[in-house]
């Protein structure tokens, strides 16, 4: 295979047999999964399936904790999670600047800040920014260090509803723009229909479902929809 066709296609995660058990008790077992480079990927699962404990196996954020698996991943990795986990002491610029230096580093800081709709606001304290802001500037901090994969767990979890709309449509173009491998960790089915092109169901510590969205069509949102709260074992039937 040609080195620049083995790059399109090399997965940007590549996941086998990944087990990870807490006193003694397996909450992943066995899974696998590429993510192909450059895909927008959503992971629903119940409460307690495990999808933090993936997310986190992926960012190699879980030391000391019992398993076994291969893991495959790029070297520029952000996180992004439901607190936006600025620095209450420091600006917002500094706080995007975490860890960066080289002398463009600001630069880049201030247009990340731009593109995430918070151009002006470098020097505010995070306390003076409201939930979303605070996620927009969580966001920043991740752009500026270009990722390969961006992996996020319910980074709008805590958010209203509005806001959680203009989320959407702001994590959808830096996608867009930026074209990361994404990985989104979320309990809400339409969040992952809207974002992602694929999407995945954790049962029983592996991928249960696996399901490929192609939002054109009508019905397209309502048919996925139904397939997965079908895989999710919820009826939105009255009992
Ligand atoms: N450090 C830990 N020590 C002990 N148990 C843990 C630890 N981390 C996770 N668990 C357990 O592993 C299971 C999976 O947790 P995890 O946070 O991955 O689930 P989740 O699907 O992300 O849940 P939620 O959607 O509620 O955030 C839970 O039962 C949890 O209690």
């Amino acid at each position: 295979m040609a080195p620049h066709t083995e790059q399109l296609t090399r997965p940007a995660v590549r996941l086998r047999g990944l087990t990870r058990s807490f006193e003694g008790r397996t909450v992943l077992d066995g899974v696998d999964l590429d993510l192909p480079a450059g895909q927008f990927t959503a992971l629903l699962g119940h409460s307690g399936s495990g999808k933090s404990t993936l997310l986190r196996a992926i960012a190699g954020i879980d030391h000391g904790v019992a398993g076994s698996g291969t893991l495959t991943a790029p070297e520029r990795v952000s996180v992004v999670f439901q607190d936006s986990r600025l620095l209450p002491w420091r600006r917002i610029l500094p706080n995007v600047l975490l860890g960066l230096d080289g002398k463009d580093a600001g630069e880049r800081g201030r247009a990340a800040l731009a593109e995430v709709g918070l151009g002006g606001r470098e020097r505010a304290w995070p306390s003076e920014l409201s939930g979303g802001e605070q996620q927009r500037a969580a966001l920043a901090r991740s752009l500026v260090r270009e990722p390969e994969l961006l992996l996020a767990d319910e980074p709008f979890g805590a958010l209203d509803a509005l806001t959680r709309i203009k989320m959407h449509a702001l994590l959808r173009q830096l996608w867009e723009r930026h074209r990361p491998s994404v990985l989104l960790v979320t309990h809400d089915v339409d969040e992952a229909i809207v974002l992602a092109d694929r999407v995945l169901v954790l049962e029983d510590g592996r991928i249960g479902l696996d399901l490929t969205v192609d939002r054109d069509g009508p019905d397209a949102h309502r048919a996925y929809r139904g397939r997965l709260l079908k895989a999710l074992g919820v009826s939105e039937d009255a009992p």
